[in-house]
């Protein structure tokens, strides 16, 4: 091979030829530096009859620098990055890029330096190196890592080094991971767990492609019932990936994979150490990880041979991710699968409406695992209408759900409260002349957090301390909290049941590993009476001890109106509620509302399921929407206003006139100011024979936009803002 076509990290290039110099070994997919002008450049070589590239003659060629000493990205990889750039209409190098881990897990090295306490302490410290000897206890990781965690610059923690007090250690990044043992703990499966099992090890072992949806009520036993497909792809040597939708869920799948194959299994998420995503990367690479867990971005890793994906909570939106490569990890997981030919098993209590239709459809092979296991039943849900027992003024919680508690606690046993709104409250104001606390770089309230006493923006992190006086009229001690968060609901359950030991459950309190395994151990052990939290506690803990469920607030997931309002609202509700009875002790859940009469309230308190997915069936089938039509979004943003406002216009007018194809728009987006941006949107409704991606990619390829402006294309949305 003389000359090779490179898929250059560079969006706007894209795709670049070079030659190769004499004497460097290449194949499709290695992975290479090359000369890109006075730079250089990481790329992959490609297949040239899949990629077009500029005619350069022969002579102009740049010859390539290096190989890096890393496995070609499989084929069957390619394939699916093409794939994905292709559907989801983005670069290849943006998807190609989550393949790769760091670029010092490429360059290999087998070892790196870490540093940690040397357990010295000085009599006489300056406060920046007194604050940093506290926040490092325990900790180990390179020096930027180091300043980061304990919030002191770069220079302190070398000058700590130099004083003796930070030690270098050398840590070795080809080192074995312990292996799993497929028999370290079996555990006797149920009758319905075990004819589960088996055809998913029968499929492991065929080596096609076969997609399951394993559907089974919340306590069902899921996770044994896969395991047994994890075990066999052990035994046979091969590779699994579980992708889970939350860090957060993690730490509980981290332990009952220990106890049921000996060792934990390897991680892979955005906040891992730099030396441990340099360590699992090239295990993966090599093919030695042997079951890695992660997050969306685990999906895209070369695996050297991958046996099985399993989707836990597949149903979970968080599988969507909404910027960069607007992909579902889902729906990508199962191509993967395809392109690997290999079973993918996505597992849930309350399957996404699609992978209700895929399944009906006969595209998916349906499991069910109807019964909870050892006889556990399923909660009694009850409605509490708000309209007819209402909360005490300034209260949130009615006196029925209080009384409720009260009966747990006395029984020692344990309550959980949901409600999907973190912080304290979601508005403030001021009560003299009605200022609202607004984010400067979006359209959006700012949420008050009584626990860090700011105000913050959900959306782009702005925060500000919560002043004493209005910012606008200067009147002090004025401002008034509206609404309920879960800080408010978790103040409210202390000033009805003082004695009660309250935890509080949301993204702010359960940030790291360490605060969400302590969380479980002592909600485990009793430890916690009440539980208070956001969508983080509706899925994945098992509390035998749990007894009753409120949903503070079940109208509150359908303000929205999207599209998959009541869907959704039905999964949390449903999943939350699912958290109670699982031991011997029966549940009981109760919703409060205000619209009993909804129809997925009413189906949730009848347990009628089949009759919700069929409503919502028939909905969306006359909607043209998913699965039956599908959506796109088109997304344009800039920080001139009018500047947007005029692309989004410029977009319109160019619309195709397709006959299968409804154009929306431009409109403001609801979120019409976002992080500093001014946004508009156009919202696409397709038949299913309307070709969209390639019609997208007609309509907007030839369109040219000031530099300001991004135009960002969405397919099959989950966020309508
Ligand atoms: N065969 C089994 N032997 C022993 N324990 C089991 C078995 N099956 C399930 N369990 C236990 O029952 C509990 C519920 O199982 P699991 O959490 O896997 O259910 P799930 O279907 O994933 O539920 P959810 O969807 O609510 O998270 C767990 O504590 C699990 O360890
Ligand atoms: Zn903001």
């Amino acid at each position: 091979m003389k000359r090779v076509r490179i898929l250059v990290f560079n969006a706007a290039l894209g795709v670049l030829d070079y030659r190769v110099p004499e004497g460097m070994a290449i194949e499709f997919g290695s992975v290479v530096i090359a000369p890109l002008g006075p730079r250089q450049v990481l790329g992959i070589v490609w297949e040239p009859d899949r990629l077009s590239a500029q005619d350069v003659p022969e002579s102009k060629l740049r010859p390539l620098l290096e190989v890096l000493p890393v496995p070609p990205l499989p084929e069957r990889l390619r394939r699916l990055i093409e794939w994905t750039a292709d559907y989801y209409c983005t670069s290849l190098s943006s998807v190609a890029r989550m393949a790769l881990g760091s670029m010092a897990a490429l360059r290999g090295g087998g070892t790196t330096t870490e540093y940690r306490l040397t357990g010295q302490e000085p009599a006489r410290l300056t406060p920046q190196r007194a604050a940093a000897l506290d926040a490092l206890q325990g900790e180990q990781a390179s020096i930027k890592e180091l300043a980061d965690r304990a919030s002191v610059s770069e220079g302190v923690l070398r000058g700590m080094v130099g004083a003796g007090l930070l030690e270098p250690v050398v840590v070795d990044l080809d080192r074995r991971y312990p292996p799993a043992r497929p028999e370290h703990a079996e555990p006797t499966l149920s009758e319905g767990q075990q004819a589960a099992a088996d055809i998913f090890v029968e499929a492991v072992n065929d080596r096609k492609f076969a997609p399951f949806l394993l559907d089974g009520v919340t306590g069902s036993g899921k996770t044994e019932t896969y395991f047994e497909a994890v075990a066999e792809a052990l035994r046979l040597g091969r590779q699994v990936l579980v992708l889970l939708p939350e860090i957060a869920l993690t730490e509980n799948f981290l332990r009952r994979f220990e106890h049921r194959f000996g060792v934990p299994p390897i991680l892979w998420h955005s906040s891992l150490k730099s030396s441990e995503r340099r360590r699992a990367w090239r295990a993966i690479v090599a093919g030695e990880a042997q079951v890695v867990v992660g997050a969306r971005s685990a999906l895209f890793l070369p695996y050297a041979e991958l046996g099985l994906i399993v989707v836990d909570e597949a149903h979970e939106v968080s599988f969507k991710q909404d910027d960069g490569v607007r992909y579902n990890a889902r729906d990508v997981a199962v191509m993967r699968a395809k392109f690997e030919a290999i079973p993918v098993v996505l597992a849930s209590a309350t399957p996404a409406l699609e992978s209700m239709q895929l399944a009906e459809a006969g595209v998916y092979r349906k499991i069910d695992l109807p019964a909870r296991f050892g006889g556990a039943q399923l909660p009694d849900i009850q409605i509490l209408d708000l309209r007819q027992e209402p909360p005490e003024r300034g209260k949130w919680l009615a006196p029925r759900l209080v009384e409720e508690m009260k009966a747990r606690l006395a029984r020692g046993e344990q309550s959980l409260l949901f409600l999907n709104r973190r912080g304290y409250a979601p508005l403030t104001l001021c009560r003299q002349c009605g200022y609202r606390f607004q984010c400067p770089h979006c359209t959006a309230w700012l949420v008050e957090h009584r626990f860090s006493q700011r105000l913050a923006c959900h959306h782009c992190g702005h925060e500000v301390p919560v002043p004493d006086a209005c910012p606008e009229c200067g009147t002090g001690d004025c401002l008034v909290a509206c609404g309920p968060g879960v800080e408010r609901i978790a103040d409210e359950v202390a000033e009805v049941l003082p004695e009660a030991r309250v935890a509080l459950v949301t993204s702010d309190t359960m940030n790291t590993a360490e605060a969400v395994g302590e969380f479980v151990a002592k909600a485990e052990g009793k430890a916690i009476d009440v539980i208070v939290g956001t969508q983080l506690v509706t899925k994945g803990y098992h509390f035998p001890d749990l007894t009753l469920v409120g949903v503070v607030d079940a109208d509150l997931g359908l303000e929205g109106g999207d599209l998959r309002a009541a869907e959704r609202t039905y999964q949390q509700v449903a999943q939350v509620a699912g958290r109670a009875g699982r031991g011997e002790k029966p549940g009981e859940v109760l919703i409060q509302t205000r619209h009993p009469e909804a129809s997925v309230i009413s189906a949730l308190a009848a347990g009628d399921r089949d009759a919700f997915y069929a409503a919502e069936i028939e909905a969306r089938r006359d909607a043209n929407a998913p699965p039956f039509g599908r959506w796109a979004a088109i997304i344009v943003s800039s920080e001139d206003q009018s500047e947007a406002k005029a692309a989004a216009r410029a977009i319109g007018g160019t619309a195709p006139n397709h006959p299968d194809m409804l154009v929306l728009g431009p409109a403001p987006a609801p979120l019409s100011l976002l992080r500093g941006r001014h946004r508009f949107r156009l919202l696409i409704n397709a038949r299913r024979s309307a070709e969209l991606q390639k019609t997208l990619r007609d309509w907007l390829e030839p369109l040219q936009f000031p530099r300001g402006v991004r135009v960002n294309i969405d397919i099959d949305p989950y966020s309508f803002v």
